[in-house]
């Protein structure tokens, strides 16, 4: 999905090469960890591979359709279609409900499905919580809260940058579990950017980056 990816930052005058020449292909419905020390770009890939942010060069395609060459209102409207998020600090949107937060990508694209929302939130086991605001909730409960919204519009791919980093170690594994289970059943691809051996250990491939470059797959 991503072919010849380049990145670069400008720190005061130096020009910095974060991503380095980057080819990376997911196939659908495959699960991909890619892990590597901090710094070493994880978090950058994803956002490119997520059209998040533009490549310097190199492009991005999702089921053929070539992104780095789309403008920002058409890559909208493919997150919002094919693409799911789950992030480390679960950004939920303070003011909704569980069920608001949840149904929230099927209300923007004009597509409601109460029945829809309502087995999710049964899936994920916040039923005695649809009604509450996020900041009434636990961590792992905002987190399954946001397991439920990425997999909501049943996307193509999900794309997790540390979902269970902020989490202890038996909420971490429930999450994990949900978003495993719940991808499985929608046939969604899912890459996921963790430091989690263990997480590790469940992907179809890991890819291992290492000071910008893909160094082992
Ligand atoms: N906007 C930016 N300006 C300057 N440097 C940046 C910028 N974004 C990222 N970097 C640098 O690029 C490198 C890769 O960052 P990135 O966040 O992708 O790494 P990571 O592997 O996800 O790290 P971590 O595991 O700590 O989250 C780091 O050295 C980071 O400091």
């Amino acid at each position: 999905m991503g072919t010849q990816l380049t990145k670069t930052v400008h720190v005061g005058e130096q020009t910095l090469a974060i991503i380095k020449d980057v080819n990376i292909h997911v196939n659908a419905g495959e699960f991909v960890v890619i892990m590597g020390k901090s710094g070493s770009g994880k978090s950058t890939l994803l956002g490119l591979l997520a059209a998040l942010d533009y490549p310097d060069s190199g492009s991005v395609e999702l089921s053929g359709q070539v992104l780095s060459s789309l403008d920002e209102d058409a890559l909208a409207v493919i997150r919002q279609r094919d693409m799911g998020f789950v992030f480390q600090s679960f950004h939920l949107l303070p003011t909704l409900t569980v069920a608001e937060n949840i149904a929230f990508p099927l209300d923007i694209a004009r597509r409601p499905n109460k029945a829809r929302v309502d087995e999710l939130i049964d899936a994920v086991g916040l039923g005695h919580r649809r009604n509450s605001l996020p900041n009434q909730l636990s961590g792992g409960e905002q987190q399954r809260t946001a397991v439920a919204r990425a997999l909501v519009s049943q996307p193509k791919i999900v794309f997790a940058d540390e979902p269970t980093g902020n989490l202890d170690e038996q909420n971490a594994a429930q999450v994990m579990q949900l978003l495993l289970d719940l991808r499985q059943q929608v046939g969604s691809a899912l890459v996921v950017v963790t430091h989690d051996p263990a997480l590790a250990a469940m992907a179809d491939r890991v890819i291992t980056m290492h000071d910008g470059r893909v160094v082992a797959s």
